[in-house]
């Protein structure tokens, strides 16, 4: 499977898949008919950013810094094609047996799809709304999330109506990297991904997609004051900067920098980097800042009786970031901290 980004990697607990189940009808600031529901009743907002900018503008690697930073789940309208494009080969070239136990008709329609997916890839056309509104719904429901960037996607008008029509979701903003072709051009050359469409025949296509048929989508946006314009021609950091400025209203994390802090956090919930379940649990992303760390989107259970393991495992200087979403399961100290019931939960 080509992928762009490490993955996030999620745990889907039953509990969160429920409450991306929940939809609601409070109308929100974006005019969404769409909400999520915690275990204490109180509704969510499903938050959706739309990331948009041509090929190679660094939509993805802006999306994975966002992510770190603000708990949002990532969604690439590409990724998820292309994993449709290898679990759909590797459904048919299981051997013999496996095929035999998939349906025929299911058969066919899988191997159908995934070369219809590859076969427009390849070509830089864009993959009909039905499959990728699809795809797309899957896994912001399988995220346990309410806070997404869609990454490459409206990339049409009919992609811009299907999302609307089907999840009745209305885009919070677009957040539109803009940067010139020749700058575009070199970036995919060198993205070395082994992608089949990052070749100069078929990025010239994809640049002529993009602007006759998702410039128009940004515009509509952009009709109604929704589009945030990103100079994306400068480096990473610095077009970060301009990001995280635009997402600041949208949970920026804490940075701690002791565990003392985390512990009076906890008790003076702060309503976007803890989610009060019940009286005695909460829910959080326990994040090292320093992506080097092995411990980075660890799902910690912490009872305060035992907090020194949570210590011994953070070193007293790092920054410690927070956010509202879960993550990564840590199995070796989960189970140690698990010996004695949780008063709360760091998730
Ligand atoms: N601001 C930037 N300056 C230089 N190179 C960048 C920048 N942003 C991304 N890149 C690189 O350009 C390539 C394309 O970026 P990517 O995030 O995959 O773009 P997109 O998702 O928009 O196609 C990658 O190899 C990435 O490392
Ligand atoms: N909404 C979308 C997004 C991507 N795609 C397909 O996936 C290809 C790669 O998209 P991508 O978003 O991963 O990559 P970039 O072209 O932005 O680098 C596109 O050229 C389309 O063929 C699509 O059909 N519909």
């Amino acid at each position: 499977m080509e992928k762009k980004h490490k993955q996030v990697v999620m745990r889907v607990s039953n509990q969160a898949s429920r409450e991306v189940d929940g939809v609601g009808d409070d109308a929100d600031r974006a005019g969404n008919k769409h909400s999520t529901q915690g275990n204490n009743g109180s509704e969510k907002k499903v938050i959706v950013v739309f990331v948009l900018g041509g090929p190679g503008s660094g939509k993805g690697t802006q999306c994975a810094n966002i992510v770190k930073n603000f708990g949002f789940t990532h969604l690439s309208a590409g990724d998820l094609l292309r994993a449709e494009i290898s679990s759909g080969s590797e459904n048919g070239w299981k051997g013999k047996e496996a095929i035999n136990k998939i349906p025929k008709i299911e058969f066919a329609s899988i191997v159908f799809f995934s070369t219809m997916i590859q076969n427009m890839i390849k070509e830089g056309k864009i993959v009909p709304s039905e499959v990728t509104v699809k795809l797309l719904q899957r896994a912001m429901k399988e995220s346990g999330n309410n806070k997404f960037l869609i990454d490459g996607f409206p990339r049409n008008e009919e992609n811009r109506a299907a999302f609307e029509e089907v999840t009745k979701i209305v885009p919070e903003f677009v957040l539109f990297f803009d940067c010139p072709e020749e700058e575009m051009e070199r970036r995919l050359l060198s993205r070395n991904q082994g992608r089949v469409d990052d070749n100069v025949e078929t990025i010239r296509k994809r640049f002529k997609v993009f602007i006759e048929s998702s410039i128009p989508v940004i515009e509509h946006y952009g009709s109604k004051g929704k589009v945030h314009k990103v100079n994306a021609a400068r480096p990473v950091e610095e077009v970060f900067e301009t990001v995280k400025e635009i997402f600041s209203p949208y949970g920026a994390n804490v940075y701690l920098n002791s565990f003392q802090h985390l512990n009076s956090l906890v008790r003076y919930p702060h309503g976007h980097y803890l989610d009060l379940r019940d009286d005695r649990s909460f829910r959080v992303e326990l994040r090292m800042s320093n992506e080097s760390m092995t411990m980075d989107h660890a799902v910690v259970f912490i009872n305060p009786t035992i907090l020194w393991p949570v210590s011994a495992l953070i070193p007293q200087t790092q920054n410690i970031s927070l956010a509202a979403a879960a993550s990564v399961l840590c199995p070796n100290f989960t189970n140690r901290c698990l010996q004695t019931p949780p008063l709360f939960v760091l998730f």
